[in-house]
């Protein structure tokens, strides 16, 4: 029958995997960290070991019903994003699922090196290097996303987790806890989003597409290289200005050194036409991202150990023959 994909959410009526949600109390299979480790709006997040195996896990709590409004259709929804990427290597995994009178427990992939934004205030900027090799995974998990017309719609530094210490960690996209199924023909304008990152689109109630998480891919390239966001004015009605004004400067005191083609990356994305962006596709294919960082000091990333000064080299396997710069 027809689903009503209207609010572009997923419900078990089209969504082809089953998700056992298991109704006995977490404390029975997991120790829980009695204080949260992050906090959002509506959930919080726990460390939590099972008892058995020993491994840990982060137990994302959120409440089923949000000022006396029940949510758990949009819960149910994000549960159902996370169970059909539970396969893609750069999109936090789902383990399994509690549910009690108040809320909804994930018990997802632990990430221990924490969230990209820590690293961006403890470093201000990130090699080109580093930042396209992380770039790369980011669009690898975007575009399984897109292919299953998911958009995210909340990608930022805080949603994307740290495998490990930085900078030899992987990254994970996490949260899709405002994402949406776009499909076609229906429309969905809403205000989501953080500020910094959103897309001119949802300032102007226009409607939402798979292009409005590549503008806020834009504005993330923009801050790991230059460790400032681009649009942010004094007020947020300024930002909401700026962002819609379609003005993008590269200040030199922040981009001096960075490459021509990592500033062409950004101005592809930050266009406030979403279908001139490129799409997540074309972003994998770009020379940024294709040679990224390899023409700067290709050892610019080598840990030189200050007691004996040997050079750990790492093995660097080429995955395909590119023409880089
Ligand atoms: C060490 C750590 C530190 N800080 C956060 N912050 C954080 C950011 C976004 C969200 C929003 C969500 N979802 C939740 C927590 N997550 C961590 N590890 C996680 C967190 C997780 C799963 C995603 C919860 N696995 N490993």
């Amino acid at each position: 029958e027809k689903v009503d994909y209207q609010e572009g959410f997923i419900t078990k009526d089209h969504c082809p995997l089953t998700v056992p949600v298991r109704l006995q109390p977490l404390t029975d299979t997991y120790t829980v960290d009695p204080k949260p480790f992050a906090r959002g709006k509506f959930a919080t997040v726990r460390r939590c070991r099972n008892r058995e195996t020993g491994v840990d896990y982060a137990a994302k709590c959120i409440r089923k019903r949000r000022r006396a409004v029940d949510v758990r259709h949009e819960i149910m929804h994000e549960m159902f994003v996370l169970k059909q990427s539970e396969h893609c290597p750069h999109i936090i995994r789902l383990h399994e699922v509690y549910e009690s009178s108040t809320e909804v427990i994930f018990v997802l992939e632990m990430a221990v090196g924490g969230e990209l934004q820590r690293v961006l205030e403890d470093h201000e900027v990130i090699s080109e290097k580093v930042a396209t090799r992380l770039m790369r995974q980011i669009l690898e998990g975007v575009t399984f996303l897109h292919e299953r017309n998911i958009a995210h719609l909340d990608i930022k530094p805080q949603n994307l987790l740290l495998t490990s210490t930085f900078p030899r960690c992987d990254v994970k996209l996490c949260d899709f806890g405002i994402s949406r199924l776009i499909s076609k023909g229906t429309e969905i304008r809403e205000i989501l989003g953080t500020p910094d990152y959103v897309s001119p689109e949802i300032l102007q109630y226009e409607p939402i597409s798979l292009a409005t998480d590549m503008w806020s891919i834009g504005v993330l390239v923009y801050v790991l290289l230059s460790g400032h966001t681009p649009f942010t004015g004094e007020t947020k009605q300024e930002t909401f200005w700026n962002i819609t004004s379609g003005i993008l400067d590269f200040p030199e005191e922040l981009f001096g050194g960075v490459s021509n083609d990592a500033k062409d990356f950004i101005q592809r994305l930050l266009i406030t036409e979403p279908s001139e962006r490129m799409t997540v596709k074309e972003c994998l294919r770009h020379s940024w991202i294709r040679c990224g960082g390899n023409l700067e000091n290709p050892w610019s990333d080598v840990v030189l150990s200050s007691r004996n000064a040997k050079v750990s080299v790492f093995s660097v396997e080429v995955a395909e023959e590119v023409t880089c710069g």
